[in-house]
């Protein structure tokens, strides 16, 4: 059996996770659907890769996170994610609404929980700013701009898409998919021959 790599979806409450899922995998949504609010889902879905082999990726929607303000010792904000959530994944994709700058303060928290959580593990992390209004460019554009700036500070990709629109959601998924999966690295061993060995006999 292939490998099925692990994918968790969080962010804040109510920006687009379910929508997002639905429309990349089915292909479902349009603007006058209602969703509850998600306890946990899992899709599995085949994606192909950049390289055009389909893999299968295991999408664990997550409930959405409350936009609360804990204070630490650093008086920073802290957001968790459930914490069997950190032992499982391979990857995250972290969503925030493009109209809400709150957020993205809540991926800033979430992410720093990640991190210092995730052990020696590798895992590659995608964010997803979903445009849920047509907004004039001077209107979301701080949020974005700040969005763009952190993701670049932490080196992780950012991608700006629509739950509504399927099509800007593909790059964002093959990405995540083709980094789960990468080309399998050349072994450091010498080739092994198949020929015969002729052992020339000492006179
Ligand atoms: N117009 C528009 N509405 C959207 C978009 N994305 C999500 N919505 C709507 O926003 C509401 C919440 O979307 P969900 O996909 O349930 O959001 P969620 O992040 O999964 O929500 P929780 O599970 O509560 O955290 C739904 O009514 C969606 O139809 C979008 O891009 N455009």
């Amino acid at each position: 059996m292939g490998k099925c790599a692990k994918v968790i979806v969080c962010g804040m409450k109510g920006v687009g996770k379910t929508s997002i899922l639905e429309q990349v995998i089915y292909g479902n949504v349009h603007s006058s659907m209602q969703f509850y609010p998600t306890i946990e889902d899992i899709y599995v879905a085949n994606i192909e890769s950049d390289r055009g082999i389909k893999e299968k990726v295991r999408f664990y929607d997550t409930a959405g996170l409350e936009q609360s303000q804990i204070s630490t010792a650093h008086g920073t904000t802290n957001q968790q994610l459930p914490r069997h959530y950190l032992v499982l994944a391979d990857g995250y994709v972290l969503v925030y609404d493009t109209d809400k700058p709150e957020s993205l303060d809540v991926l800033i928290s979430l992410k720093k929980d990640i991190d210092k959580n995730k052990d020696k593990k590798e895992v590659i992390t995608v964010v997803i700013g979903n445009k849920t209004k047509e907004l004039d460019a001077s209107e979301y554009d701080s949020t974005l701009n700040k969005a763009v700036n952190w993701c670049s500070r932490e080196r992780i990709k950012h991608f700006c898409a629509s739950a509504m629109q399927r099509t800007t959601l593909f790059e964002s998924f093959i990405f995540l998919t083709s980094k789960l999966n990468p080309p399998p690295s050349k072994s450091t061993f010498p080739q092994l021959s198949m020929g015969k060995k002729v052992l020339s006999k000492e006179t």
